[in-house]
């Protein structure tokens, strides 16, 4: 707890600790103005170097805002023995370290504050009474707003001092929430920094029940990689992959608060956008076009146009004229179609090779032909009709139209891999007239990726991050693998939330199709969200959508209101409303949660009562802190109080029962503070 000494007014330490935070602001100020007031006009030569210097600029001048509600330091290290810090230059005496979002200078260049993510401040986060790790004092600071009005101390090589929980620690957990998703810097513990802070070159895999801080962890991670290796990320780039807009939205304001500006973010459907998504398969069509099958098959296909050759080629240059026999051409293609080369790179090396063949002859004739003229007999219009004939371009999107609506075709290229009645559940039951009508579902436009990427190589990102990686296909794992096939990625995700049809079963498997089957598998357990009695509830499901994995604990310490309260089906929708207003006389944000059919009627219900409420993915404000979400939305997402509506609608709409439960246990466990389940039909008996 904190502990107010005596108030001589000289040695406060809490005053002491207000000055270094005055000083530490000013000091911030001052590189802000700094750079501000930097004049570039000498130093640029041309205006595309000042353009780039200039955005360089403003970026910093981003980084360096003071935010006013966001604490610059939360935590200072007393090492018993000075440490020396390499770049990162060390205060008077090398002892004693402010650990804080950024890095913060004096005018003589002397850290006031350490960037959390340097390797001095790791002990902040690691160190621990068995394993001090030469680190004396841990203070903790809290504050109100930007005030800083506590702090905490843990002397961890003192035998005498007893071990206790930080009061600090447990107050920023169980903080009511509102608005978007906040950074958790000051607290990360201690198996989630170890996470955090893995090798750039290592795939790790994160299994974590609800509210483990699977996210957090993930975006935490991405901010530290690019402080290890900001130069060789800023060239191959960094990408959070979520599950839909409205959860990205949830979570874009971590990274900025953390000074990085520069991590794309996009959905799955948005990576492999290259046509427009109009139409909506099938569960099991759907399952089929994700099968990892699916890649064997459309291999076959983009090779499928290759004919080979049965007319000799014939150049004629000057007087004379060079032939390459047939065997020779078909010799050139089959050791094409056998090396692993992108289609396209293969077809632009055909001409070169059938050049060669025909430089190799005018050698032998005693002619002495440079690289020119193997480029010039490249280009030649024979060589040209006939790699045309031998290797046809591939447009994937007609490739892809071709499989599914050509049942000859797709006979041809699935033969063996998949069986005629999937051939038939995958097939248009009306082909489009062209391909530009064609209206594609969301797994054709992961068909399409993989069939660009099978043509010329997709470009690979330096690290990915992808939550809720559960709910991908092995088609879907595979486009993001190819994005990271020379990084490496963090994927996150829970078994027992996966809510499709093809829904991840194992992660070794996962990481199979992701290209990465070496990762390691972490598992996170300890519950942050939601409280004890909640999440007991919730777990009642496992045994029936993952009876593999076991509960999740909480660390709350705050017990939580649960209730439960069946009502008449006349009553329902006032019911519900009557317990959002009851949630909404306590702090902080309300979702209500309810099956996406519900939606519309609760909408007009909360509109009829006067009662606003935003989408997910809004932001709440004091007036409207009532989110309605749909349940097919609410992954990932966290509110204060939850009041959950019908859920056996919920699990009903879902096309089985096993999906159904697992989007249940989704919605039981967004709540932070307390879960209200209002119901008319009976619960569903695994919840009995
Ligand atoms: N070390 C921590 N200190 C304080 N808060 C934390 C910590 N770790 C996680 N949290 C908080 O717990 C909540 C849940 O975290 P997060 O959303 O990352 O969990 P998750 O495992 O991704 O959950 P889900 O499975 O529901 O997607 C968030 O509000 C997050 O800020």
């Amino acid at each position: 707890m904190s502990t107010r000494p005596s108030p001589t007014p000289v040695q406060d330490p809490l005053e002491t600790e207000r000055a270094h935070l005055a000083d530490s602001r000013a000091a911030l100020r001052a590189m802000r103005e700094h750079t501000e007031s930097l004049d570039i006009r000498d130093v640029t030569a041309n205006w595309v170097n000042a353009e780039v210097l200039a955005s360089e600029i403003e970026q910093r001048i981003k980084a360096l805002a003071d935010l006013a509600d966001t604490p610059l330091f939360f935590g200072r290290l007393d090492y018993h023995r000075a440490v020396a810090t390499g770049q990162d230059a060390e205060d008077e005496h090398g002892f004693r370290f402010y650990i804080g979002r950024r890095h913060v200078h004096d005018a003589q260049g002397d850290p006031m504050v350490i960037d959390w993510r340097a390797p001095v401040s790791q002990p902040f986060y690691q160190a621990s009474r068995k394993d001090p790790k030469n680190v004396e004092l841990r203070r903790r600071f809290g504050y109100d707003g930007g005030a800083l009005t506590a702090y905490e101390d843990e002397h961890l090589s003192d035998p005498d001092e007893e071990e206790t929980v930080s009061a600090l620690l447990q107050r920023e957990i169980e903080k009511p929430r509102v608005g978007p998703m906040r950074d958790i810097v000051a607290t990360i513990q201690p198996e989630q920094d170890e996470i955090v802070r893995g090798a750039l070159s290592e795939t790790v895999c994160v299994q974590g029940g609800p509210g483990t801080g699977k996210t957090a962890v993930g975006l935490h991670r991405v901010a530290y990689l690019l402080y290890a290796h900001r130069e060789r990320l800023a060239r191959s780039g960094t990408l959070v992959i979520g599950p839909n807009r409205s959860f990205l939205r949830y979570i874009e304001q971590v990274l900025p608060t953390l000074g990085e500006l520069e991590v794309k973010q996009a959905t799955v459907d948005e990576l492999v956008a290259h046509v427009e998504v109009s139409a909506e398969d099938g569960a099991t069509a759907a399952a089929l076009k994700g099968d990892a099958r699916m890649a064997e098959v459309l291999r076959r296909a983009v090779r499928a146009g290759v004919t080979l050759p049965t007319e000799p080629v014939v150049v004629v240059r000057g007087s004379r004229r060079w032939r390459v026999p047939v065997h020779e051409l078909v010799e050139i293609v089959e050791e094409l179609l056998s090396r692993d080369i992108r289609y396209a790179a293969a077809g632009e090396a055909l001409p070169q090779r059938v050049a060669h063949a025909v430089l190799v002859r005018m050698e032998q004739a005693g002619e002495a032909p440079d690289d020119r003229v193997q480029n010039a007999v490249a280009r030649n219009p024979a060589v040209k009709a006939a790699v045309k004939a031998i290797w046809p371009p591939v447009n994937p999107a007609k490739l892809v139209a071709r499989l599914l609506s050509d049942p000859a075709f797709l006979a041809e290229q699935a033969e063996g891999v998949l069986t005629a009645e999937e051939q038939a559940e995958i097939l248009w039951a009306k082909p489009p007239r062209s391909v530009r009508s064609a209206r594609w579902s969301r797994a054709d436009a992961v068909l399409i990726d993989e069939a660009h990427d099978l043509v010329s190589r997709t470009g690979s990102l330096g690290h990915v991050v992808l939550d809720e990686a559960q709910d991908l296909s092995p088609m879907q794992y595979r486009a993001v693998g190819r994005r990271c096939s020379t990084g490496s990625a963090t994927v996150l995700g829970d078994i027992a939330q996966g809510t499709t049809p093809w829904a991840t079963g194992s992660w070794a498997e996962a990481l199979g199709h992701l290209g990465k089957p070496g990762a390691h598998v972490e598992e996170l357990t300890q519950g942050f969200r939601v409280p004890r009695e909640v999440i007991a509830y919730a777990s009642r499901l496992l045994p029936a959508i993952a009876p593999q994995l076991s509960e999740a604990t909480s660390i709350r310490e705050a017990p939580g209101a649960f209730a439960v309260q069946p009502v008449d089906a006349e009553r329902l929708d006032a019911a519900t409303l009557d317990a959002c207003r009851a949630a909404l006389t306590h702090e902080g944000s309300t979702g209500l949660i309810a099956a996406d059919a519900r939606v519309p009627a609760l909408r007009e219900a909360l509109a009829a009562a006067g009662m606003t409420h935003v989408e997910p993915g809004q932001e709440t404000d004091a007036a409207t802190r009532l989110t309605l979400v749909p349940a097919s939305l609410a992954k990932g997402l966290e509110y204060d109080y939850v009041v959950l509506d019908e859920p056996a609608a919920v699990v009903d709409g879902e096309p089985d029962p096993r999906t159904g439960l697992r989007r249940l246990y989704v919605a039981l466990t967004r709540a932070v503070s307390g879960l209200t389940v209002v119901h008319a039909t009976p619960l569903p008996a695994e919840l009995a």
